[in-house]
């Protein structure tokens, strides 16, 4: 396309081709895409009635009409009218939608678009109209249930629509039975090619459309909050496709009932899953099962839904019945070292890579050490999911035959899962992130920093290897940080409190728990950090006695109290042992009849009184002296 499209302006030529029929027949037969305009002048489109209403804006059925000197046309559109944007925001979602429209057009599984155009400020996306969706089909049968076959078949054909609009870089963040469109040929196709992730970024004037990213009972944990518990990657729409066909299987809408805060508790705060119902193809109930990992990096790609879904569907009766498949399959998928075999799958070995031993997720103990460095010499090529592959290490003779999932590529120093950090600090996120991928050539990266929605892409040459976070470690603010990225606990005397890492998101943020802090009622005692503003505490960091008892003080709130229960009760006993002592030498003077005591002081007129010994072991808390 030579021009971007300006609104509002004088109507674009259209270049449109003549066909016949219905406009999917169209992508097989016309080869000549960049000849079409995605603008449509809001004239060419009647607005007939409302059909729906979603958080993005109304949908409506509406026709759209062409016309040229020697041909007319009228065609029955669905246009999705979107809520309206500030300014210029408009003007950029329709650049955003320009860049896309011609590859959603060769897309098979995606609803075919006629346009955009713009009607009182507001950007309405003209569709075919479909006959109906998927909800509408489980809306239509006795107890909501498809068949297990349909579901194969209809979640064959989502895997491959989604994984050609993630071929082209767009996430859907939307997948719901109601965008799940039908064909003459029952077939599905996608009603929404990717708007809540064109929308991302432009400030949005609808309160309720800006806080979200998708529907609350499809969307994945790093979805509600993506700059903080994101980033969102393909791996998104992942679990959203695995909550679209549980309500496939039980004609029931995961987390159904709940509201919309309820299920951020369920889904973020307490990390629950949909129910997945029983009875499944091993490899089906495996896959869905992956799509619900908290760690979107454990969730399966499309690839491995499409792979598990075409190898059952020929072991399901029409019936819903299936044969007994291999048991092979769910060994293979159990996880390894906190990872899932989906995120094993996702970089697989080839001749010539360099290898090292991969450590547990998020934990710093080496799962085992048998590799430090090597490189690839072979490949085994009787098991291709999760085999054997030969490593030459450098001062023996022999290559070593590893188990693939054991190793991981170390490309130009990092591998998948690195802690890096950024050479040169820009924009807002954090410096310091988690690799997620690196290219064999070239250099490419992804990165998760809190602070960015989306993955960071760039070269590894930006990068550098930063210190590693595990779980378990003890952290606090670094002194220097004024205003932490997130709240942050402090201590008595206004220090930062230490806490202990619990969880380690994609992004790099980190949960910190604070088992020193004794809280009441529904007052949180876990905090986020931004890994780039803490440091590590440990008995090794403590410089003296003092710093090091503070630490002990961080394992557990009942420490302070015990030691100063301790204290008091060390210092009644000096006190009752000082005071036996004294009663002591009173009565031994009395004894003596001069009215002094046997040290020489005056008796009754003397000021005496036992030490402070519980002042001055725990001023602040902190044993600051020794009781002699
Ligand atoms: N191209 C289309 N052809 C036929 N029906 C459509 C088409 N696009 C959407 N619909 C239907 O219109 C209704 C509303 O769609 P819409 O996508 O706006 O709402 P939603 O799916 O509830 O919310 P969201 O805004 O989150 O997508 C749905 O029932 C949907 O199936």
């Amino acid at each position: 396309m030579a021009e971007k499209i300006r609104i509002p302006g004088p109507a674009t030529s259209f270049e449109y081709m003549l066909f016949d029929g219905d406009p999917d027949h169209l992508r097989t037969v016309v080869a000549t895409p960049t000849q079409i305009s995605p603008w449509i002048e809001a004239a060419e489109l009647k607005l007939k009635h409302r059909i729906g209403r979603g958080i993005y804006g109304d949908v409506w059925l509406a026709t759209h009409h062409q016309s040229a000197d020697d041909f007319e046309e009228y065609h029955e559109v669905a246009v999705k009218m979107l809520h309206p944007l500030k300014g210029d925001l408009t003007q950029m979602f329709v650049d955003k939608f320009e860049r896309i429209f011609l590859r959603c057009r060769e897309m098979h599984g995606v609803g075919w678009l006629h346009g955009v155009s713009v009607m009182n400020g507001q950007i309405c996306i003209a569709m075919k109209f479909y006959e109906g969706s998927v909800a509408d089909r489980i809306a239509w049968l006795k107890g909501g249930k498809l068949q297990l076959s349909d579901i194969l078949r209809y979640g064959i054909d989502l895997a491959k629509g989604i994984q050609e609009l993630h071929s082209i870089g767009l996430l859907v963040l939307n997948l719901k039975p109601s965008n799940f469109l039908l064909n003459d040929h029952d077939q599905v196709v996608l009603g929404d090619f990717g708007i809540p992730y064109l929308l991302h970024g432009i400030q949005l004037l609808n309160s309720e459309m800006a806080l979200r990213l998708g529907t609350a009972n499809y969307m994945a944990p790093e979805q509600w909050d993506p700059e903080v518990r994101g980033p969102m990657s393909f791996e998104t729409d992942s679990w959203g496709l695995g909550c679209s066909i549980v309500e496939m299987l039980t004609g029931v809408q995961p987390w159904f009932g709940k509201s919309i805060e309820e299920i951020y508790q369920s889904v973020v705060i307490k990390q629950e899953k949909p129910q997945i119902p029983s009875g499944l193809p091993p490899a089906v109930d495996n896959v869905i099962k992956g799509c619900f990992e908290y760690d979107l990096r454990n969730r399966p790609l499309m690839e491995d839904i499409l792979y598990a879904f075409q190898s059952s569907q020929n072991a399901v009766y029409s019936d819903g019945g299936w044969v007994g498949l291999e048991s092979r399959t769910l060994a293979e998928k159990s996880s390894v070292g906190g990872y899932t075999a989906w995120y094993l799958s996702k970089g697989h070995l080839q001749v010539g890579d360099a290898v090292r031993s991969r450590k547990p997720l998020n934990a710093c103990k080496p799962q085992n050490m048998d590799v430090s460095s090597g490189t690839v010499v072979d490949v085994d090529s009787d098991t291709d999911r999760n085999g054997f592959v030969l490593v030459k290490i450098a001062g023996i003779r022999n290559p070593l035959r590893v188990q693939e999932s054991t190793l991981e590529r170390v490309t130009s120093g990092f591998a998948m899962g690195d802690w890096v950090r950024m050479k040169e600090e820009h924009g807002r996120h954090s410096p310091v992130g988690i690799l997620h991928s690196i290219d064999r050539e070239g250099g490419g990266v992804t990165v998760g920093f809190v602070g960015l929605g989306t993955l960071w892409m760039g070269s590894a040459s930006e990068l550098q290897i930063a210190k590693v976070y595990c779980v378990g470690q003890f952290v606090r603010l670094r002194a220097n940080v004024v205003t932490p990225r997130f709240e942050w606990p402090r201590k008595r005397g206004g220090r930062w409190a230490t806490g202990r890492i619990s969880q380690i998101l994609p992004n790099g943020c980190l949960f910190v728990g604070f088992p020193g802090r004794l809280v009441f009622g529904d007052e949180s005692n876990s905090f986020l950090a931004d890994p780039a503003e803490v440091e590590l505490v440990s008995f090794d960091t403590c410089p003296g006695v003092v710093e090091k008892y503070q630490h002990v003080e961080d394992f557990h709130w009942v420490v302070r109290p015990l030691v100063i229960a301790l204290g008091v009760f060390t210092a009644a006993k000096l006190t009752i042992s000082v005071g036996r002592k004294v009663s002591t030498k009173l009565r031994m003077g009395q004894r003596s009849g001069n009215g002094h005591y046997q040290d020489g002081s005056a008796g009754n007129n003397a000021a005496w009184f036992p030490p402070p010994v519980a002042n001055i072991l725990f001023k602040e808390g902190v044993p600051t002296a020794t009781v002699r």
